[in-house]
């Protein structure tokens, strides 16, 4: 961080029926056991890391969690090997092995320490683990932060497409601490934007606005920046899946770009691309079929090309990949509905919709056309 910080932590709430959950944010929370204890559902805590985490932060979250004298918790942690492609059910199992090598019962907490491969994995190892114990958000990565460790969608890759086999599982709590932002890779950072600037133009112009007149200030990881931009992220999210938990409708708005980012995803092999990354081209290209389609202007396109660029991430798709390669992805997109492929589009910038009348020569023009590199 450029600058050391003097904000205090700040909280919002995920609203739902009775499982409303936190979200703290603030420098310094991995630090504050007020903040994670209370959210444990008894003794037993199994950290869910990676071997990148592990060394920078696992120390400092288990001796927050141990507890004292008259506490004493029995904290273990299992440590996976780290990128996309170990997203997957054989990682998951490694979980529910440590798990049950610790004779770990119902009354355990995981908890997610990492980006949102870790988060996705130990939240679906949570969802399944002796029926569904507790699970706590402790996200390290600005995508995590702002993303994934909110809202409850948890699961693994299947070679054939992303996240397809999962659950719905909504954590205790959501700890951010902005302070383990300081080590992040820049390439990761922009990554992480790239699902902010999705919030600015789902449903808020001011926030896209805010966003290219900051992008310079968060990508130098200015500390103010990156916690309003957090704050903002996660109210949105946050409200979206308040009102539709388990994606029935609007909550499918959160995934513009997706489908054309993750069917480039899954023909990489879930390597060489990040997630933010293939949601950064996808979201160019729902942009550029929403000009086709006459809802965005081409000052609007302008702005959304210039935004992406601005942050640091690819404008172009993969050059091996041919329509008929995203097609073939896209049609097992987990928002079809029978044949239909169903989109989110812009119907402006800073408003988007669900559409499933796009004429298939349209998409499969812009398919062709989309730049490659
Ligand atoms: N559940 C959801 O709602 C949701 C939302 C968005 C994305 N996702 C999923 O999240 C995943 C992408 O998450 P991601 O971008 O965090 O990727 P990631 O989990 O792979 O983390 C990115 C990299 O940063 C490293 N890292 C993590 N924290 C670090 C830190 N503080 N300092 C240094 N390095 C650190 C990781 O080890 C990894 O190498 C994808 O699988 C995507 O599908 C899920
Ligand atoms: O929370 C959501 O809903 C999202 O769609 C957030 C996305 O950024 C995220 O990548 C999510 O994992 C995609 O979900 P999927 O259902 O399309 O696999
Ligand atoms: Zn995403």
């Amino acid at each position: 961080m450029t600058a050391s910080s003097a904000l205090p932590y700040q909280r919002l709430h995920v609203e739902l029926d009775a499982r409303r959950y936190p979200i703290h944010v603030g420098p310094g929370l991995l630090d504050a056991p007020d903040m994670l204890v209370p959210y444990l559902a008894g003794r037993q805590v199994m950290i869910v890391t990676n071997e990148t985490v592990a060394p920078l932060y696992l120390e400092r979250l288990k001796r927050t969690l141990s507890g004292d004298d008259r506490d004493v918790r029995d904290v273990r942690e299992v440590i996976l090997p780290d990128g996309e492609h170990t997203k997957t059910l054989a990682s998951v199992e490694r979980i529910w092995d440590a798990l049950l090598a610790a004779g770990f019962n119902r009354r355990c907490t995981l908890v997610a320490l990492g980006g949102g491969v870790i988060g996705d994995m130990a939240g679906f190892a949570a969802a399944c683990y002796q029926r569904g114990v507790a699970f706590v958000q402790v996200p390290t990565t600005l995508l995590s932060q702002v993303d994934s460790s909110v809202g409850g969608k948890t699961g693994v890759n299947h070679p054939r497409g992303k996240n397809m086999i999962g659950a719905f599982w909504q954590p205790r709590a959501v700890l951010i601490d902005t302070g383990t932002l300081a080590t992040l890779p820049a390439r990761e950072l922009s990554a992480g934007l790239a699902e902010v600037i999705k919030y600015g133009l789902i449903q808020d112009a001011d926030f896209l606005a805010w966003l290219e007149a900051r992008m310079p200030a968060l990508r130098g990881l200015d500390v103010e920046a990156l916690t309003e931009a957090i704050l903002r992220s996660c109210a949105i999210k946050a409200e979206i899946v308040a009102r539709d938990e388990t994606e029935q409708g609007q909550r499918a708005l959160l995934n513009l770009g997706h489908t054309f980012g993750h069917a480039i995803e899954a023909h990489q092999g879930y390597g060489n691309w990040l997630h933010g990354e293939a949601v950064g081209a996808g979201m160019l290209m729902a942009a550029a079929l929403s000009q086709r389609l006459g809802w965005l202007a081409a000052d609007d396109m302008a702005r959304v090309e210039t935004l992406v660029a601005d942050t640091g991430l690819p404008v172009t798709a993969p050059a091996a990949m041919s329509a008929d390669d995203f097609l073939a992805t896209m049609r097992l997109d987990k928002k079809n509905i029978d044949d239909r492929l169903r989109l989110v589009l812009l119907s402006s910038l800073g408003e988007a919709c669900v559409y499933d009348d796009t004429p298939s020569d349209m998409l499969e023009s812009l398919l062709a056309d989309f730049p490659r590199a």
